[in-house]
């Protein structure tokens, strides 16, 4: 298995090879890719730990050698929010740079597995999309924007509310990654149940936590390590389905079959070829079905925003 990370020398793009380096299993080859000059010296810094995994580092203008022959890429190059920014904000200069590397990904492995974590992911996911078909090389079920981070949130605030271990839990978050467009489902955790202002008052805490690191990081940048901790959970699952292992199940943001928006994410029955079953969301509650209904014309606009990008 090789696994290339776009972004590697930021925030979550180290915290995710460190991982990705302890955690692959023994044989995969790690490639890490940024334009930053020090992308080569974080690869040989991570050589020195003594796994079974191979890694090369690449910088510059062309991401092309770190992509040659990867079976998954993560990418999460692309610059962070600072206080006062909502994730759209990032569009502007985000949004051309998943555009260039998602080029050469459909170049020169367009049968990758590609998870998405520049911001902002709902509409990033569309401009990947949309490179891909151009380039005629779309799979829907390759393609995922990497959500992973909202679960694991839902999971230790549920676990801090309720006194649970949250290694045990695995909340379902459904919907987008910004904002309203996240829906945590509280109403389908087996064995915990909630008061309705706990449900308002969770749901609002899981909506708002890029913005809670966001600000007490207070200019310094957005969630890097929690969230090279869920792209290391996701990227990991990816490659357990490749080789093979069954009922590797998580959330993210694919091309869905439409119901509620063209992207949406939903749990997932993860494959040999990406997505193997798009699972259902369940019975909502009507708190959830409210907050759904409201969700869905920011999420499209989002997804469209992307679309229109690529035209
Ligand atoms: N999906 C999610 O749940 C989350 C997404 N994010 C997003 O992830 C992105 C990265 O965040 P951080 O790592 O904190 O930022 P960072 O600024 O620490 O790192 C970004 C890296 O991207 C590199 N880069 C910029 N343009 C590039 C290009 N054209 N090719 C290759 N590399 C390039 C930079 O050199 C830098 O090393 C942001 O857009 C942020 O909003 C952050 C947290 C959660
Ligand atoms: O909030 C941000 O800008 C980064 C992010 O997506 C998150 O932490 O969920």
């Amino acid at each position: 298995m090789k696994v290339a990370v776009l972004g590697a020398a930021g925030g979550i793009g180290q915290a995710l090879a460190l991982l990705l380096k302890t955690q692959l299993p023994a044989g995969s080859q790690l490639s890490l890719y940024d334009i930053a000059p020090v992308t080569p010296g974080v690869a040989v810094d991570l050589s020195h730990i003594p796994t079974a995994v191979k890694i090369e580092g690449f910088s510059g203008e062309d991401a092309t050698p770190a992509l040659k022959g990867a079976d998954v890429v993560l990418i999460s190059a692309g610059v962070a929010r600072k206080p006062g920014m909502d994730r759209s904000d990032l569009f502007n200069v985000n949004a051309g740079i998943v555009r260039n590397l998602i080029q050469q990904v459909a170049d020169t492995c367009p049968k990758a597995l590609i998870g998405v974590i520049t911001n902002p992911v709902n509409t990033t996911v569309a401009i990947a999309a949309e490179v891909l078909k151009k380039a005629g090389v779309y799979d829907k079920n390759r393609l995922f924007g990497v959500t992973t981070l909202d679960i694991i949130r839902s999971n230790t605030f549920v676990a801090e509310m309720k006194g649970k271990n949250p290694q045990a839990l695995n909340v379902p978050v459904v919907g987008g990654h910004s904002g309203v467009t996240i829906l945590p489902l509280l109403s389908q955790i087996p064995g915990v149940s909630f008061s309705e202002q706990e449900v308002s008052d969770l749901t609002k805490r899981i909506q708002n936590a890029g913005t809670e690191v966001v600000e007490a990081k207070a200019g310094g940048g957005s969630a890097t390590l929690s969230m090279g901790q869920a792209a290391a959970k996701f990227g990991l699952a990816l490659v357990r389905a490749l080789q093979g292992e069954s009922n590797v199940v998580e959330c993210a943001y694919v091309e869905g079959d439409g119901e509620h928006a063209r992207f949406f994410s939903q749990p997932l029955l993860l494959g040999k070829n990406g997505v193997q079953e798009r699972k259902p969301i369940g019975t909502l509650s009507a708190f959830e079905q409210n907050a759904m209904d409201g969700m869905l014309d920011t999420l499209k606009k989002d997804i469209q925003q992307g679309v229109d990008f690529v035209k």
